[in-house]
């Protein structure tokens, strides 16, 4: 049984429907040991016989059997793994792979067997030495001679350790010194044991050879022994092969970009930028999420619950939207802005105390024991009061008791009212009493009156003389004029007018409580009947927060549309990268990477510029920021665009996602190539 055998090779190739036949019938066997030099003229069907021999070809008919067994050749992974551990490839044109180093060229092969990362190093410096290269490791092909490279190109078919070295017309570009060292090595790897099959037209290449083989026509027309073969040492272990690890690809990809990391620093700050704009749009949103936020939570205290009494006639005259009951328990209470609570008072409030509903002292306690209710406190609101500062009379929309939605962060100067006191509003009364010294008014006394009907429908005037306590700055209204309730119970009482409370303050145990209490308020019911509305802040909130979500989310989906070129971008480079690398696509099939292998390779390059654009993209959105928060500071005094690391995940989820897109066709292209069309490519 003979090491290899062909059987009645036969191989046309086709154009059109036309055959042009090539082999017409090979029948050769070799052995380990032998160096068969196969001659002939030029288009004699050599270079065939040798992609038939090398597991390259697949179409033809006929037999290849290696130690007896028939190779199948329609079962690429059978092939792949034959060339992987059975073949080594040197060509006429050397192909090396440009932008990996000589000792690199040599590893790429080596990462195909089953020795540790150092057992691999060591092998390629081995043979690298063994060509006379040891001092040329870390050269690039294109810094080689024509001699240097092929010398290259022989360690590099010995790496994995190879039973079968097919070499096309490898001294065809050399010089006859250079010819004449290829030759010796070639006789080596004979004497070594390996079969060596030499493709050439010279004769004088062919005489160096133990047996010639002549080739015309597609026939053998002579099989002539020169020698006797080398001696086989059948003891020796061969180095076992194993498939390419997933992480070879990726190292290989990330060589390639570094090689020609120009080209691809231009593709990454492309992508980057569109991946950077997205980013700084969801900063942005957050931004202004946080300071709208920080905003209301200054003014009013998210963790309370507003409520009034619930009339069925202001909710089928107003339609009974939400932002209506809202309005209107806000209007109970005295809150809104300051323009609203005017407005209000042409409606309900401008029978203030008397007719709008009021609230029980048990009505009150009721809603005190609600599940995750802290406290609840009742509250009156007179509107268009007037308050008469020395001689001149100033008008308040509202007068208000103090309740815990109101926050002693707006209280500008002075404290709190107590008892007979009352804090007045900053903008509306005390600047305009006195724009430079209105912190001048904390301590003055000042007459508070106002209007409203008594417990017999009559209109009184109400009237006290009240010591200014404090100077509220609260935008909101709620407790911009305001006193304690004691203090307006006692000058309601002091004209037999309605003592009770017009609305209530409800204190939540935490803000996440807020809207289910508001939920249990609004369902309470006496006799059938619905009693309360409540209103929160924190409804509000949510709205608001919608609304900045949905603009900000518009604005990052428009930055978006530039991922689409990115991701265009990313297509063409891959596919240019595809195009330009046939050779090296061919190389690495012939040295035994399947397809998969390939598709990893630029898979691997395209998800690289991903991932470095995403980090580009991360820097430029953190730097950026940083000085438009700066620059910002001053209008909002808040950090208006902020990064969270969920940013920073979805922008790395994104830009993979659009390099793995990307890559799929140009990738699955470059893994369809024929391996013979590949490597014949310029
Ligand atoms: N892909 C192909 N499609 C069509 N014809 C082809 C193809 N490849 C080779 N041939 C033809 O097959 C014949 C044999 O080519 P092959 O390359 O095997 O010859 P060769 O003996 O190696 O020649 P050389 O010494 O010039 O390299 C030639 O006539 C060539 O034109």
């Amino acid at each position: 049984m003979s090491y290899l055998e062909l059987k009645d090779i036969h191989k046309a190739y086709y154009l059109g429907k036309e055959a042009f036949p090539v082999l017409n019938g090979i029948d050769l066997t070799f052995e380990r040991g032998e160096f068969v030099a196969i001659l002939g003229e030029s288009g004699g069907g050599k270079s065939t016989l040798m992609n038939i021999i090398g597991g390259l070809d697949r179409q033809f008919d006929g037999q290849v059997l290696l130690q007896g067994q028939a190779i199948d050749h329609h079962q690429e992974k059978q092939m792949d793994r034959y060339r992987r551990e059975t073949i080594g490839y040197i060509y006429q044109s050397y192909n090396l792979i440009s932008h990996l180093s000589v000792l690199d060229n040599v590893l790429i092969s080596l990462d195909m067997t089953k020795l540790s990362r150092s057992q691999r190093e060591q092998r390629a410096h081995e043979l690298l030495a063994q060509v006379g290269l040891s001092d040329q490791v870390k050269k690039y092909p294109n810094q080689l001679s024509g001699g240097q490279k092929q010398r290259v190109a022989i360690a590099r078919a010995l790496a994995s350790d190879p039973k079968i070295i097919i070499a096309d017309e490898p001294t065809g570009a050399l010089d006859s010194q250079n010819t004449a060292e290829v030759l010796q090595l070639l006789d080596q790897i004979a004497a070594e044991g390996r079969l060596v099959i030499c493709v050439t037209h010279s004769q004088a290449v062919a005489d160096a050879g133990t047996r010639i083989v002549r080739l015309a026509d597609g026939k053998i027309t002579a099989d002539e022994r020169l020698k006797t073969a080398y001696p086989v040492d059948e003891q020796a272990q061969q180095i076992a092969a194993r498939k390419l690890p997933w992480y070879v690809p990726l190292t290989t990809a990330f060589k390639h970009l570094k090689y020609t990391w120009s080209w691809n620093l231009l593709i990454v700050i492309g992508t980057a930028i569109g991946l950077f704009a997205v980013m700084l749009f969801n900063g942005l949103g957050n931004g202004l999420k946080g300071y709208i936020n920080q905003q209301i939570n200054d003014m009013v205290n998210p963790q309370v619950v507003t409520v009034a009494r619930y009339t069925k006639t202001s909710q089928s005259k107003r339609g009974g939207s939400q932002s209506n009951q809202q309005a209107q328990a806000q209007q109970a209470q005295g809150s809104g802005s300051p323009s609203a609570a005017g407005s209000a008072t042409a409606t309900a409030s401008a029978s203030d105390t008397s007719s709008v509903k009021t609230f029980s002292t048990a009505q009150i306690k009721r809603l005190s024991q609600l599940k995750h209710v802290s406290s609840a406190q009742g509250g009156l609101t007179a509107s268009n009061a007037t308050i008469k500062i020395g001689k001149k009379d100033y008008t308040a929309s509202s007068l208000t008791t103090w309740s815990a939605n109101d926050r002693k962060s707006t209280i500008k100067v002075g404290h709190q009212a107590g008892k007979n006191e009352i804090v007045l509003d900053k903008s509306t009364i005390a600047k305009k009493w006195s724009s430079k010294n209105w912190r001048k008014l904390v301590g003055k006394k000042v007459t508070v009156s106002y209007q409203t009907t008594n417990k017999s429908g009559k209109t009184v005037t109400i009237k006290r003389k009240l010591t200014v306590a404090g100077i509220t700055n609260g935008s909101t209204g709620s407790g911009a004029n305001a006193v304690t309730y004691a203090t307006m119970q006692s000058m309601q009482a002091s004209k037999k007018a309605n003592t009770k409370a017009t609305s209530v303050t409800v204190k939540v145990d935490s803000r996440q409580h807020n809207k289910s209490v508001t939920k249990q308020i609004n369902k309470l019911k006496t006799s059938g009947k619905r009693q309360f509305m409540a209103t929160s802040i924190a409804s509000m909130l949510t709205t608001v927060n919608t609304y900045v979500n949905l603009a900000t989310t518009v604005l990052a989906a428009i930055a978006g549309i530039s991922l689409l070129v990115s991701a265009l971008m990313i297509i063409v480079t891959m596919f240019m990268s595809v195009s330009a690398r046939k050779k090296e696509i061919g190389i690495l099939r012939a040295l035994g990477e399947s397809r998969r292998d390939i598709r990893r390779l630029f898979t691997s390059e395209s998800l690289i510029i991903g991932v470095v654009s995403a980090a580009l993209a991360t820097g430029l959105a953190y730097g950026i920021g940083a000085v438009l928060n700066k620059a910002l500071y001053s209008i909002a005094s808040y950090n208006l665009i902020q990064i969270q690391v969920d940013n920073i995940v979805f922008t790395f989820v994104i830009a993979l996602a659009i390099a793995l897109l990307a890559a799929i066709l140009p990738a699955w292209r470059a893994a369809r190539l024929n391996p013979i069309d590949a490597l014949a490519a310029d």
